[in-house]
C-alpha cells in the first residue's frame, strides 16, 4: 500500500482484535496482554541484536515486528496510537539532552 503509515496498521490492529482467534495472531495476542507484552519485548532484543550486528536487511525486518508488536500492545492495553504520538509532539519542545538535564535537577 503506497504511503502506509503507522495509523493506517493501528487501524488493521483494531480491526482484527475482534476477529476470531483461531483466525487471527491479532485476536491471540489482543486476548493475552502479558504475553503479547512479552512478544514486544522478544522482537526489541531481536532488533537489538540486529543493530549491533550492523544487519541492516534484518534490522528492517525486526523493527517491523517490534512496530506491530507496540501497537498490539497499546491496543490491548487501551492507549490510542495518538496519545504516543501527542506524547512525541509535545517533546519536540525542547531537545533529549535539555529534558534529560531538566530530571537531574529535580
Ligand atoms: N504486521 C503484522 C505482523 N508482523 C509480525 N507478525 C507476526 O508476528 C509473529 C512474530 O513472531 P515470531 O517471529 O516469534 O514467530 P512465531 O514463532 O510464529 O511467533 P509465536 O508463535 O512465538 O507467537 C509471526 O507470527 C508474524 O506473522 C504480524 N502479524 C500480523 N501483522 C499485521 O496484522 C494483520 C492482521 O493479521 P492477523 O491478525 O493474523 O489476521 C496482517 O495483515 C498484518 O498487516
Amino acid at each position: 500500500m503506497p504511503g502506509f503509515t503507522l495509523a493506517d496498521l493501528a487501524a488493521i490492529v483494531a480491526a482484527r482484535a475482534d476477529a476470531p482467534p483461531s483466525e487471527s495472531y491479532t485476536a491471540r495476542l489482543v486476548a493475552d496482554p502479558a504475553r503479547a507484552a512479552k512478544k514486544l519485548g522478544e522482537e526489541a532484543v531481536e532488533a537489538v541484536i540486529a543493530a549491533i550486528q550492523d544487519d541492516a536487511e534484518a534490522l528492517k525486518a525486526e523493527a517491523a515486528d517490534v512496530l506491530y508488536h507496540l501497537l498490539v500492545v497499546l491496543h490491548a492495553r487501551g492507549v490510542p496510537l495518538q496519545d504516543v504520538l501527542d506524547e512525541l509532539d509535545r517533546r519536540t519542545a525542547q531537545s533529549g539532552l535539555a529534558e534529560k538535564a531538566s530530571r537531574s535537577e529535580r
